[in-house]
């Protein structure tokens, strides 16, 4: 047990189990580098494979402990798959299935470890284990308010009929009370939801677990900011009669000692003008499922004739990004445009002179970065979460350009390249537009005391919920 109260030390101690996502993974972290600041310890519980890649963010190795957990293997699963990096959107429920296992394995570390917190976002009985050791728990949630608000809310449950799925229509209507007409998917992007309801053997619904999830702990936190979201934040909080705590952005700020970006991506970002170049990426997860839509993508960032940079997972039925690039592709835009099937620094890449656009898949870290960044930025979401947050910054914030796409939800080539046009052309009213509402939200959102604001009053709310 952390010395919290006893001896008039405020120090807390916490464990935090996120979702086994890399998106979900480096968001915990961020926030407990916030709190390590602060003088509070952290166990953080991850996959052996995840450990590489997270570690680096790790600002405070003498109060930020790592504890890997052993993933099992279930039927369905790729061999060694440990996080969804690993596993095809359409197995990811049986992920879920694994995270399920690890239970008697946390359960012995909170049992050793008797912290006063314990956060988490996707394994719903971790109240049930925290509550015997004395531990209060936070389901913190790192998407959108708005995408909670939309789908995750007991007004959101829908009768499903012997497995039936819902029509698009059906899927699209959000919830009575529900505040905002512009944040809300089409009945074709709504199809992408029909994985919200759609029950799976030994887990029941995703619906049911993030429901379980967030009546059953002792606070709701999220990843987000009243000036951004608070109708949203107030609508969750109604729902669930339980404190909604906000982080605000929790974005890592630029340590004197950082790493720098890799030589390679800086000597090759150094050879183009400032803010000539569009860099493009879509998260850890692979998102681009269709060959011919990753094609499309390719040949779009080719037309707009400028400098690109794409990060991307390779799309199915290949295990290289290079297998499935355009017909001569890499012949013609030799010198001036890669895609890239690794991982890059991605914040340290917005952040480049040479960067002027950035094309975002807005899975939600993503969004926080590009709202924080001085690039112009195109949207290409591809599932519900991604499409409401692409909303919010298009739609509310008038901060952004989505890219259209046709009814069967294809964009084309043409499509994405008026859209980096749009914001990248000289003298282009609409790219004059979103500038000048970024570059005001972004003076807001990076305001010295606008972060550590939120973070300070989130400390208290822990401090308070502990000590009740
Ligand atoms: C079971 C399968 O999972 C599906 O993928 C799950 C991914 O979910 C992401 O998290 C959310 C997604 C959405 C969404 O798409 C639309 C919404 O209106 C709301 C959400 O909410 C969340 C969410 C909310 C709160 C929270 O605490 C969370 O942890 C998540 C998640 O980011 C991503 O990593 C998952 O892969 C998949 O589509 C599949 O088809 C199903 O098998
Ligand atoms: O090559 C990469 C890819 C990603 N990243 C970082 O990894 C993080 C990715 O997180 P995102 O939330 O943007 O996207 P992911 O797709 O990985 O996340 C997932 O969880 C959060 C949800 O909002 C997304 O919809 C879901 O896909 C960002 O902080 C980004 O900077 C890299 O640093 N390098």
């Amino acid at each position: 047990m952390g010395d919290f109260g006893s001896d008039g030390s405020s120090s807390m101690s916490v464990v935090m189990y996120p979702w086994l996502a890399f998106g979900h993974m480096t968001a915990f972290l961020h926030l407990s580098n916030k709190l390590a600041e602060k003088g509070h310890e952290i166990v953080f519980l991850l996959p052996k494979k995840a450990l590489d890649q997270v570690k680096p963010l790790n600002l405070y190795p003498n109060l930020i402990t790592f504890h890997t957990i052993s993933i099992p293997h279930v039927k369905g699963l790729p061999p060694g798959a440990e996080t969804n990096s690993d596993v095809p959107f359409f197995l990811t429920h049986l992920l879920a299935v694994a995270m399920n296992q690890t239970r008697p394995e946390v359960e012995t570390i909170l049992r050793t470890n008797k912290p006063d917190l314990v956060f988490y976002d996707s394994a719903d009985w971790i109240p049930e284990i925290a509550r015997p050791v004395g531990a209060k728990t936070v389901c913190y949630n790192t998407v959108s308010a708005a995408s909670i608000a939309l789908t995750l809310v007991p007004a959101a449950e829908r009768e499903i009929i012997d497995g039936k799925e819902m029509s698009a229509e059906e899927l699209a209507k959000p919830p009575l009370g529900y505040p905002s007409s512009k944040v809300v998917l089409l009945a074709r992007e709504a199809k992408t939801l029909s994985f919200v309801w759609r029950r799976h053997e030994g887990i029941g619904s995703f619906f049911d677990g993030k429901v379980t999830a967030m009546r059953n702990c002792d606070a709701i936190a999220i990843r987000t900011c009243r000036e951004t979201e608070g109708k949203f934040c107030d609508y969750i909080e109604s729902q669930y009669n339980r404190p909604v705590y906000l982080t605000g952005p929790v974005l890592p700020v630029d340590e004197p000692n950082k790493t720098s970006l890799e030589p390679r991506w800086a000597d090759w970002l150094a050879k183009f003008k400032p803010g000539s170049v569009v860099f493009c990426a879509f998260g850890s997860q692979p998102v681009v499922d269709k060959i011919d839509q990753f094609q499309e993508l390719c040949l779009g960032l080719e037309a707009t004739g400028l400098p690109f940079l794409v990060a991307i997972k390779p799309p199915s039925g290949v295990s290289t990004v290079e297998e499935a690039l355009p017909e001569g592709f890499q012949e013609r835009v030799r010198g001036r445009g890669v895609v890239y099937g690794g991982w890059v620094q991605q914040p340290m890449i917005l952040d480049h002179p040479s960067v002027g656009c950035f094309v975002s898949h807005c899975g939600f870290g993503s969004t926080w970065e590009s709202l924080m960044s001085e690039c112009q930025m195109v949207l290409v979401p591809q599932h519900g979460e991604q499409i409401l947050n692409a909303r919010l910054m298009a739609e509310e914030m008038e901060v952004a350009v989505e890219v259209e796409r046709e009814e069967n939800g294809w964009f084309s080539r043409r499509s994405l390249e008026d859209a980096v046009k749009s914001v990248m052309g000289e003298g282009s009213e609409v790219g004059e537009k979103v500038r000048k509402n970024h570059d005001k939200w972004r003076c807001v959102l990076s305001d010295s005391g606008f972060a550590d604001g939120y973070i300070s009053k989130f400390e208290q709310n822990l401090t308070d919920l502990v000590k009740s």
